[in-house]
């Protein structure tokens, strides 16, 4: 008799699925229509038989200039949006010409120092058509800003733009480590960026609440969307407290999760978050608005399962884990490039890349039909159990105390780190197989030639700054920014200020500066 396996959250997965999986499964409270609460099945009614996902590849390095001209070459290939990587001193909110960042500038994204690199990061391409995420924490809404200024330059107006901010800087301080100030004055940051937004560009989403970088660092899939729905709950109740109409911000909520090659189980756990989010929502929210209880969308594949080893092969892990994603309802997708685990991916790999979603979109049936896993014995099964997981999990952040306490007792990290622990393992003892790496390994590899960044750019970059420092009006910016600093220290929005110095031309590393001044920095505690 075959034995029970375990999923990836440790949940067990049966040989058989028959009719008994599905006694007494209530389908109208567990799955309703899709683009109906719990949105189980989806989101839209349509789904893809509507509007096929945004094809969202992440591309950014080097400068503006170059950065530009990838994003032109994207559009041309086909991609629905585009997707700003942005370099770690960008990241982390300081200049170009700052020593703190000798070494890094335009390696793992573009350097953004002002907006006269915002402007020739979108130079030639419509705003008002097409949709822009950037993926930026910490200084979210200085980017923001300095986007929608060079919009404004464009003639196009706020409630005109679409796009993303990433502006999750809970996970930061969990996984992905580009925070600066401390939690209490990031969710500050983050309402009023809720606040502003509402007001201004009312189209745009304001945050992107990701489980991706917790599931790179080793979180399980029922890990993965306890944490993010974790974090959402704090991000809300933060917006309510600063005194926002729930259904005035939480319609413009959005989220970020990984796929894996473990299929069956990610179409569950996408399926299972939203039902969860519609839930938390309504219940115990009181959102009215079906568009706040609507669980959005991104997602990219799992990097973490790409290997060095027999590259190519990556192309098929990508394929599989794009289809997971689809097939679980996502609204916009990034599928990895195949020489990803290697170093910044080369044009050709870039555009492979893409081609992996249009024959998903284009060539298979399933987008022709929504939620095709619907009332499936496993699938119903497995949606249900992670369900549960992830709810448990929930609740025992909540009772940590929600969830920047249970980061400040280092909860989240010290339960994913067990999790990666375990996976280390099981591939040390090849109880788990990675082709080509435990198993079928070849004796000799081929050789390869990655893409590498050119170090003058540092230099170029230095000397535009240099010569922006000397042409603006800098006892503008310097007033500038200290009505900055005056609204840091009280209770007004910072962005109106904030907007007023970088239009003048201030750098992204000043302005998070003068928040600095104000507002500390985070310095993380001895548990991490
Ligand atoms: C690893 C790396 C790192 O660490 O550095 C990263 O983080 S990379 C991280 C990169 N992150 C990202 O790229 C995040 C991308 N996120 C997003 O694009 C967003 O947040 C998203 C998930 C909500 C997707 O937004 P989107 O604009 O692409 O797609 P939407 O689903 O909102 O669709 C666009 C519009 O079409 C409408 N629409 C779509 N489909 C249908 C349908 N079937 N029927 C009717 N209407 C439809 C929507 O209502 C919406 O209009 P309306 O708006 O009027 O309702």
């Amino acid at each position: 008799m075959s034995s029970v396996a375990r999923s990836e959250s440790d949940l067990p997965i049966q040989p058989l699925y028959d009719g008994a999986a599905l006694d007494g499964f209530d389908a109208d409270a567990k799955l309703g229509a899709p683009g109906r609460f719990p949105f189980t099945r989806g989101v839209y009614p349509s789904m893809y038989t509507g509007r096929p996902w945004t094809m969202r590849q992440y591309a950014g390095f080097g400068t503006a200039k170059e950065s530009n001209e990838r994003y032109h070459e994207l559009v041309g290939a086909g991609t629905g949006g585009l997707s700003v990587a942005f370099d770690l001193p960008t990241q982390m909110g300081y200049d170009s010409d700052e020593a703190i960042a000798r070494g890094e500038v335009g390696k793992v994204g573009v350097a953004v120092d002002s907006i006269d690199d915002m402007r020739t990061l979108f130079q030639g391409l419509p705003l008002d058509k097409v949709s822009t995420s950037m993926t930026i924490n910490a200084p979210a809404s200085t980017l923001l800003l300095m986007y929608q200024l060079v919009a404004a330059e464009q003639g196009i107006a706020g409630n005109q733009l679409t796009g993303t901010i990433q502006n999750d800087v809970l996970k930061e301080y969990i996984a992905r480590g580009t925070y600066i100030y401390p939690p209490k004055q990031s969710l500050r940051l983050i309402s009023d960026i809720f606040a502003y937004c509402h007001k201004e560009i009312p189209r745009w989403n304001t945050i992107s609440i990701s489980g991706y970088h917790m599931a790179e660092a080793g979180a399980t899939p029922a890990q993965e969307i306890a944490f993010t729905l974790a974090n959402a709950k704090e991000y809300v109740r933060t917006a309510i407290a600063a005194g926002l109409d729930v259904d005035d911000f939480a319609p413009r909520l959005s989220f970020f999760f990984v796929a894996r090659t473990t299929l069956l189980e990610e179409i569950a756990k996408f399926r299972a978050a939203r039902r969860i989010w519609a839930r938390i929502m309504r219940e115990e929210f009181h959102a009215k608005n079906p568009k706040s209880q609507m669980l959005r969308f991104h997602t990219q594949t799992a990097g973490v399962q790409l290997t060095a080893q027999q590259p190519e092969v990556n192309l098929v892990r990508v394929a599989l884990q794009g289809l997971g994603a689809v097939l679980g309802g996502t609204q916009s997708l990034h599928t990895n490039s195949y020489d990803e685990a290697i170093a910044l991916p080369t044009q050709k790999a870039a555009r492979l890349a893409l081609r992996t979603q249009q024959v998903i979109a284009y060539e298979t049936d399933v987008t022709k039909t929504v939620d095709p896993f619907a009332g499936s014995y496993v699938m119903e099964s497995m949606t249900d159990e992670l369900e549960a997981a992830a709810v448990e999990l929930i609740q025992a952040v909540e009772d940590r105390g929600g969830a920047v306490a249970a980061i400040e007792q280092g909860f989240q990290k010290s339960e994913i780190e067990r999790s990666a622990y375990r996976v280390a393992l099981e591939i040390d003892n090849a109880e788990r197989t990675v082709v080509g790496v435990n198993k079928f390994a070849l004796d000799e590899e081929e050789p390869y030639e990655p893409l590498r960044v050119d170090p003058q750019i540092e230099a170029d970059q230095c000397e535009r700054l240099e010569a922006l420092r000397g042409e603006r009006d800098n006892h503008g910016v310097l007033r500038a920014l200290d009505d900055l600093r005056a609204a840091a220290e009280g209770t007004d929005n910072v962005l109106l200020p904030m907007r007023e110095a970088l239009k003048l031309r201030a750098t992204g590393g000043e302005v998070a500066h003068a928040l600095r001044d104000v507002w500390g920095a985070y310095v993380p505690l001895e548990t991490f």
